[in-house]
């Protein structure tokens, strides 16, 4: 590769004149966190040149930007994590080719008549950032880190998955997850999959590179991984959509999941660090889960008529103390474990993948010791979506699939969830409530499948297919 980086931090002053665009651009992201609020300005966190933008070809600037939405002052907006990943092409002018990556053209300052447009569609751009990651060490605001040497002349392309984040396959070889809204520290999908893949847990495809800021604080922001690309995997939730449309059980890959999910949990528990949970933290726990229902209701009104029914879901688990011992075992877990997180290989294995948990969350929340029910509350949420999305709708075979994958955990694990009924209730009633936050926010179509599960669980009759 011709071109060499410079690890010139770019001036502040480029900003003010990216703005105009990026507040057109950014809202419409499906990554943007902040949607149905108005941004009212971007603060410059950091900036690095990955591809000299005085170049004769194209440039490729890396932006740390924090958006301002009205309510918050600057240093909340730091603090509360509103903070996104950019990676900005920037040419004279677009080949055809590039017209869909588009961003804008820039009207003043230092790019004045330049095009910027989003860079890991380019491949050229996108082939660069792999060149970095295969060159460990600093580079301007960043740190580049790898395992393993990386093979050089792998050709990139844009996974279109709707994600939370941007993904890029490279040769079918590897796949580089870019975090787009970014939070201070280390992320889960990075700490979590090296964790287990250190301890030999074969149930992940071990991180070989990744790209973080690099600071002076003690906890570096993850920015980027690369993990190996498990080529010709299908994921768990296209799976059991195909068993549905085809009328097939789908409870012998639910088991096998189970095992799986079981498996990761058994080897998070010996690899890192545990609580025990007693009366007063699980009293905290079921008023989070209260507050979390208040909230949700507040901006989805459809859930209020069944804010009392939910709510004793959470009053069954506060007070409550579980265990022999009178405590409840806390651990590192996945925290947004849904079938679209789990791939089949052609072997026939399952591996679990994102273990970033739910991304609206703070990351010290998301990295906190929980009780694994949560998890299998997460999963078990899945067979009903999976049920509830294919007409008609049919609650008995997400029901199968929920024994097997219990059953499944029990033989892995020598812990039957079922027996932990209460909370797993209660996990199970906040993840529900999330869902309907989430579908409000992103799939507005989709939010009759958790609505249906907020009257179940509320207590009311389940509704037949309409
Ligand atoms: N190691 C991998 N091998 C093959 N495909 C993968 C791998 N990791 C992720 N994917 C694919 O990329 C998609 C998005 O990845 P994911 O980590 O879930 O991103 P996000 O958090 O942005 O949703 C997944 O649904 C899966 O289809
Ligand atoms: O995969 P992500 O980390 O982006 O997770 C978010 O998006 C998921 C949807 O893509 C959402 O999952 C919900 O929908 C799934 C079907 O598309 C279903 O299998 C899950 O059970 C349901 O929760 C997830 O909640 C959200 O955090």
């Amino acid at each position: 590769m011709p071109e060499t980086a410079s690890t010139a931090r770019v001036p502040v002053a480029l900003l003010p004149s990216l703005a105009p665009l990026l507040h057109e651009w950014l809202p419409r992201q499906r990554w943007f966190a902040g949607k149905g609020r108005p941004v009212i300005g971007f603060s410059l966190v950091s900036a690095t040149e990955l591809l000299p933008l005085d170049s004769t070809g194209p440039g490729l600037l890396h932006l740390m930007v924090c958006v301002r939405q009205p309510g918050l002052t600057p240093e909340e907006t730091a603090a509360s994590g509103d903070c996104y990943q950019l990676l900005l092409g920037v040419r004279e002018a677009l080949p055809p080719q590039l017209a869909p990556a588009l961003i804008g053209r820039v009207t003043e300052g230092p790019l004045a008549g330049r095009t910027v447009y989003e860079g890991l569609r380019d491949p050229r751009l996108a082939a660069l950032l792999l060149e970095r990651l295969r060159t460990p060490g600093p580079l301007g605001t960043l740190r580049f880190a790898r395992t393993v040497p990386i093979p050089d002349g792998l050709a990139p392309r844009v996974l279109d998955a709707e994600q939370s984040n941007s993904s890029l396959v490279y040769g079918d070889s590897y796949i580089l997850k870019v975090f787009r809204r970014v939070y201070a520290g280390a992320n889960p999908d990075l700490e979590l999959p090296l964790a287990l893949a250190r301890a030999g847990c074969a149930r992940v495809p071990a991180p070989v590179a990744w790209y973080e800021t690099d600071t002076d604080k003690p906890e570096a922001s993850t920015l980027g991984v690369l993990q190996p690309f498990l080529r010709g995997s299908q994921d768990g939730w296209q799976l059991a959509l195909d068993a549905l449309a085809a009328g097939r059980e789908f409870t012998a890959e639910a088991r096998a999941l189970g095992r799986a999910t079981a498996e990761v949990h058994t080897v998070l528990a010996e690899a890192l660090p545990t609580v025990t949970l007693g009366r007063v933290q699980t009293e905290h726990l079921a008023v989070a889960m209260g507050r979390r229902l208040d909230a949700a209701a507040q901006a989805v009104p459809a859930l209020l008529p069944y804010v009392p029914g939910l709510r004793a879901a959470f009053e069954a688990v506060g007070g409550l103390s579980g265990g022999g011992d009178g405590l409840w075992r806390a651990q590192r877990i996945h925290g947004d474990l849904h079938l679209g997180q789990t791939l089949r290989t052609p072997d026939g294995d399952w591996s679990v993948i994102d273990f970033e948990g739910e991304p609206a969350k703070p990351l010290a929340e998301r990295r906190r010791p929980q009780p694994p029910v949560r998890d299998v509350a997460g999963m078990l949420r899945s067979f009903d979506y999976a049920a509830r999305s294919h007409r008609p709708w049919n609650d008995p075979w997400a029901e199968r699939c929920r024994d097997a994958y219990c059953a499944g955990y029990a033989e892995a694990s020598g812990t039957d969830p079922r027996e932990e009924a209460a909370l797993l209730r209660a996990y199970e009633t906040d993840k529900a409530v999330y869902e309907v936050l989430y579908e409000a926010r992103h799939r507005p179509d989709w939010l009759p499948v958790p609505m249906a599960a907020i009257r179940r669980l509320a207590g009311q009759p389940t509704q037949p297919t309409p």
